[in-house]
């Protein structure tokens, strides 16, 4: 085997087992969180010293070495960072990093529901909405596509803490919540916000937008433009005024970093194998707008992983 090529089989040899042993970054990042870590380094309100740590993990000083290492891992995959102290005999310290900040339990926008479904997947709706309190940072990103509307109706809103905020933010906005009829049972609005049990391929209240936030990506082709005429009825009495607002991905692999890729990707393999569903690239989406009769749309791409897409009829 000549240099080339030794090289290239050392980094295939590399990829594949960093591909293997990748199934442990979930399994760790479990695992902190039923340790709580994330918590603790938040309620000591600056970094914690691996020492302190051990201390309130109430792990015995032997296993010192378990700890440290387990946190050298996750701060590798950018779950926590590590500080270095120039005084105290180079003694370690950890803070919390972006992505472990939505970890922290009293956090607004905590999102361990959704890591938790990886070993319980009962409890989907609490799971939903723990995502769903991110749209306030949507909403204020992007009043312009609300404030115009006096109605909204939420297909597929599970339990109303999308439309919450949606009311919460636009105080003139009326907002339904249609879910199927065992999901919204029960459940209380107010004299903005109703709940309407009924199956979005039968029918959908009259609005001036229909919202479909993580909806579409269950379905496949057929019933994605099935769902969206249903859609397109809801809002015809507006005219060209009425709108659908979409937020689901959007895959770019020529675009996005390799983290965001990795992420719609992902989803898109959850998605196939849960639902026959998918994540679709803009001329995908194209074509089901096409197929559903509607004329232009207009993506926004500045939401994270999910992109937030107007489709006009
Ligand atoms: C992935 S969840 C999204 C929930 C919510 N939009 C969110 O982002 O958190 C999909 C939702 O569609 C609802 N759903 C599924 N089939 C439906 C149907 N035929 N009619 C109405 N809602 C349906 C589910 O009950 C669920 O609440
Ligand atoms: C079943 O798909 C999985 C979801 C999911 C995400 C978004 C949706 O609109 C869904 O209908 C389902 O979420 C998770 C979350 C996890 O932590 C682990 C998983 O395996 C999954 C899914 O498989």
């Amino acid at each position: 085997m000549d240099n080339q090529n030794a090289i290239e089989f050392f980094e295939g040899q590399n990829l594949l087992y960093m591909q293997i042993f990748g199934n442990l970054r979930p399994v760790c990042l479990m695992w902190a969180c039923e340790l709580g870590i994330p918590d603790i380094i938040s309620n000591h309100g600056k970094p914690i010293t691996l020492l302190e740590l051990v201390s309130a993990l109430q792990i015995p000083p032997s296993k010192v070495g378990f700890v440290k290492r387990f946190m050298r891992f996750l701060a590798h995959n950018r779950i926590f960072d590590i500080h270095e102290s120039q005084e105290d005999h180079h003694e370690l310290a950890y803070a919390l990093t972006p992505a472990s900040k939505l970890l922290v339990n009293d956090s607004i926008h905590c999102l361990s529901p959704m890591l938790q479904f990886m070993t319980d997947p009962c409890n989907f709706f609490l799971v939903m909405a723990s995502d769903s309190r991110m749209v306030d940072l949507v909403l204020k990103n992007c009043t312009s596509i609300f404030e115009e509307l006096d109605s909204i109706v939420d297909v597929g809103g599970g339990t109303g803490t999308t439309a919450r905020i949606i009311c919460e933010t636009f105080p003139k906005l009326k907002c339904v919540v249609l879910d199927l009829p065992h999901v919204v049972a029960n459940l209380t609005g107010s004299n903005r916000l109703s709940f309407v049990g009924s199956d979005m391929f039968k029918s959908i209240p009259q609005a001036d937008a229909v919202l479909l936030k993580w909806v579409l990506h269950d379905w496949n082709e057929e019933n994605c433009i099935k769902i969206l005429k249903r859609c397109k009825d809801s809002i015809s009495s507006k005219g060209n005024r009425g709108k659908i607002i979409i937020i689901d991905a959007v895959i770019n692999e020529k675009l996005d970093d390799q983290d965001k890729t990795q992420t719609k990707l992902c989803m898109d393999i959850a998605m196939m194998i849960a639902f026959n569903g998918n994540e679709r690239t803009e001329e995908e989406w194209k074509q089901l707008f096409i197929g559903a009769g509607f004329q232009h749309y207009k993506i926004y791409h500045t939401f994270g992983f999910r992109s937030l897409i107007e489709v006009y009829p």
